[in-house]
């Protein structure tokens, strides 16, 4: 006989996407009833637009099915304004568990010197020469190896990556809990998610180190990540310093066209981070060739410049990436525009770069 204890039970595997706890836990699951083989019931969601709402619907459907449930009535609701600050509590409670007595608390473990997730900062000296391009590919490479992955979009006036991934949601808040946005098995937190207009909604002012701390203490990541990426701008200003400081574990990826000018100026960027302790994992050459119908390749924009950053840099040069465009249609589902298909060369190219990249880490860690 279907019962109420028997519901919840069958309910405690299914979790909110999102957050990624389970919908009984949260106290998301309300207002059960049954009558013979039907039950009804009330789902209640951080926000009554919640855009996985018909996969939780799916989830909490078949689970109840396999109780032996002949048909489900299921209702939405939305939190109160209390219920989600309380929520947000709760999340952020979860998150502070490993604080160290006397030390100053951090709000999110993720920046724990015990945290399992390794951060990796991909910088560049130039702009234009596709770091965000090497971010968002090299993410979801790793998520395809799968690897539990973020992106921060810290490239506060380049953002690209929601562009680039054809992300047009908004995370969700839950109070003061930001949860990233997912796609292609990657969750993103970009600058772009709370600017509009140009104006920006949540972070003011000048203080880009509060704003990317701010990623990090506010944003709920859920299941604990293995790799987060970090598009910075390009360059050597502000951010890239408050990266190095703000998680001195950061490795990075230098991103470099073959120009040898290119390189040059590159090498400033991978010269700061050695100079702060930070290890160059190291160096992507992007643009390195264009390969015509007959296989031969034009060297558009000169040669050599990533082999010689990474003698420059004493580190690995990890890939060569050659021109090409993604060939993604709008009317794929998950289309993202940047992003090469994994039976693509290129695909290919980046999903080796990325099993050289866990390689690495992994036994580094
Ligand atoms: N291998 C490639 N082949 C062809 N086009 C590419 C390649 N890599 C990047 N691009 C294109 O080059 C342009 C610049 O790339 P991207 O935005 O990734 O550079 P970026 O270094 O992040 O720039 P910025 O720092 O200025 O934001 C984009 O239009 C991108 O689609």
């Amino acid at each position: 006989m279907l019962t109420k204890e028997k519901v919840l039970e069958a309910l405690r595997d299914v979790k909110d996407p999102e957050i990624n706890r389970s919908l009984v836990e949260l106290n998301m699951i309300r207002d059960i009833q049954i009558e013979g083989t039907t039950i009804s019931l009330t789902v209640v969601l951080t926000i009554s637009g919640c855009p996985l709402k018909a996969k939780i619907e799916d989830d909490v459907v078949s689970a109840l099915k396999a109780l032996g449930a002949e048909e489900v009535k299921l209702q939405f609701g939305a939190m109160t304004d209390e219920e989600r600050a309380a929520l947000s509590a709760q999340l952020r409670g979860n998150q502070t568990h490993n604080m160290t007595p006397g030390k100053t608390p951090l709000l999110n473990p993720i920046l724990d010197k015990d945290s399992a997730t390794t951060f990796i900062a991909i910088t560049s000296g130039k702009g234009g020469v596709g770091k965000s391009t090497v971010t968002v590919n090299l993410a979801v490479a790793l998520a395809r190896l799968g690897k539990k992955v973020g992106i921060i979009d810290a490239d506060i006036y380049g953002f690209s990556v929601p562009d680039m991934m054809n992300i047009d949601q908004r995370p969700t808040v839950i109070g003061e809990t930001i949860l990233p946005v997912e796609k292609q098995n990657v969750k993103v937190m970009s600058m772009g998610f709370f600017v509009e207009d140009n104006a920006p909604v949540i972070w003011r002012g000048p203080m880009l180190g509060k704003m990317l701390r701010n990623f990090f203490t506010e944003v709920h990541w859920g299941e604990e990540l293995d790799y987060l990426l970090l598009d910075l701008p390009p360059g050597t200003g502000d951010m890239a310093l408050d990266v190095h400081t703000m998680i001195p574990q950061s490795m990075e990826i230098v991103v470099t066209t073959p120009h040898p000018t290119a390189a040059f100026v590159a090498a400033r960027a991978g010269a700061m981070a050695k100079r702060t302790g930070h290890e160059i994992l190291g160096v992507v050459e992007n643009m390195a060739w264009y390969e015509a119908k007959d296989g031969s390749k034009e060297y558009v924009f000169g040669r050599g410049g990533g082999a010689k950053l990474a003698e420059t840099l004493t580190c690995d040069l990890l890939a060569q990436i050659p021109l090409g465009q993604p060939e993604n249609h709008p009317s794929e589902p998950d289309y993202s525009p940047s992003v090469y298909k994994q039976d693509s060369p290129i695909g290919q190219i980046y999903l080796d770069m990325a099993k050289r990249v866990a390689q690495k880490c992994e036994t580094q860690a």
